[in-house]
């Protein structure tokens, strides 16, 4: 019998990508202070006390002020009425010293998502979640792109260089993932299949992918003899379980035939925030004139 020598996925860090990028970053706000007297801020909204969501306010506080930027937090009460929390949008997009806002997703059930998102004065919106940017994505124009999608493809070009041509899966279809992931493929070249909750035979989708997205929001949801040999496996799910934090990618399995595969944590998670950064630098820079910051958003 012919002995199978396995050999483990690479691993992406994506912990050590995002450190290197902020980096960058942080010399860019060094460089636009000192040129410029010009400050980034990036203000958050965090509307109720959902801890895990917290939890993401407080590290992007501290990764905001880590490369310089000042960071504005407006914390509100889980009752704030539509109303006053449109109040406080309208406040941001008129404050000079705002230069990015982000409205921490998922709101109260009693507030009207959409309509929070899009009061968000477009060039301030650094998750790219409003219209003007989702459909300036879709049609191929310079857009703000949301944070998640955009640092799953930097590690996808860092691992691949080109993905013209590529066979890639998408898993979910939301507006704030697996959409403008699908976006971002398409515009790369990609041959892309999105998958859903109504999607049939989803193991056999997932066997002809080069490059396989999961944004699922189930713990290992993604099975191991669901992969390719040599794919590109990105684990977008945060599920927090007994066994702690854990991806939507069985992951033990599919790194035993995947090519390479983020980790989670330590994957997606913190590219989302390094983007989150890069998206306000260059929100600074347009309002100010400035060309775009090199070499930080693909
Ligand atoms: N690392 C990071 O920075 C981030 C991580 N996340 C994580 O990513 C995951 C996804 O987030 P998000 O997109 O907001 O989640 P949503 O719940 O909005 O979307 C989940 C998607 O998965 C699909 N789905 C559900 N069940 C199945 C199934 N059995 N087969 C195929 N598809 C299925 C749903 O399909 P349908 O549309 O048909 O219901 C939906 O499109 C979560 O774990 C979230 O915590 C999210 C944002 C940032
Ligand atoms: N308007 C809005 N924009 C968002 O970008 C947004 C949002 N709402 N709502 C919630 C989701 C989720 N999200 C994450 C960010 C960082 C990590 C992250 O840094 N994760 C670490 C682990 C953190 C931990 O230990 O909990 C990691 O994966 O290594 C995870 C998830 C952004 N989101």
């Amino acid at each position: 019998m012919a002995v199978e020598l396995e050999r483990p996925a690479t691993l992406i860090d994506g912990k050590a990508f995002a450190a290197e990028l902020r980096g960058r970053i942080a010399r860019q706000v060094a460089r636009i202070k000192t040129d410029h007297g010009v400050t980034p801020g990036l203000a958050v909204v965090l509307v109720g006390e959902d801890p895990a969501s917290a939890v993401y306010v407080r590290s992007k506080g501290r990764a905001t002020v880590e490369v310089g930027m000042n960071s504005y937090e407006h914390r509100l009460p889980a009752q704030t009425s539509q109303a006053e929390l449109l109040a406080l949008i309208a406040r941001l997009n008129a404050d000079r010293a705002v230069n990015g806002i982000l409205v921490q997703l998922p709101l109260p059930a009693h507030l009207d998502e959409a309509a929070v998102v899009n009061a968000i004065a477009p060039e301030k919106d650094v998750d790219g979640f409003t219209v003007l940017n989702a459909g300036r994505l879709a049609t191929g124009q310079k857009a703000m792109v949301p944070c998640t999608p955009l640092g799953c493809l930097m590690l996808l070009r860092d691992r691949l260089g080109s993905l013209s041509g590529k066979d890639a899966l998408v898993i979910g279809r939301s507006n704030i993932v697996g959409k403008p992931m699908a976006q971002l493929l398409l515009a790369d070249s990609a041959t892309v299949t999105v998958a859903h909750s109504r999607t049939r035979d989803l193991p056999a989708l997932c066997r002809r992918a080069d490059i396989v997205v999961a944004a699922v929001g189930r713990p290992h949801f993604v099975q191991g003899d669901w992969i390719k040999p040599g794919a590109v496996v990105i684990d977008v799910g945060i599920n927090r379980t007994d066994a702690g934090l854990v991806g939507d990618v069985d992951f033990a399995a599919a790194r035993r035939v995947a090519g390479a595969i983020t980790p989670v944590p330590g994957g997606v998670g913190p590219m989302t925030i390094a983007c989150l950064l890069a998206n306000t630098l260059t929100a600074t820079a347009r309002v100010n004139g400035l060309p775009d910051p090199q070499g930080l958003t693909p």
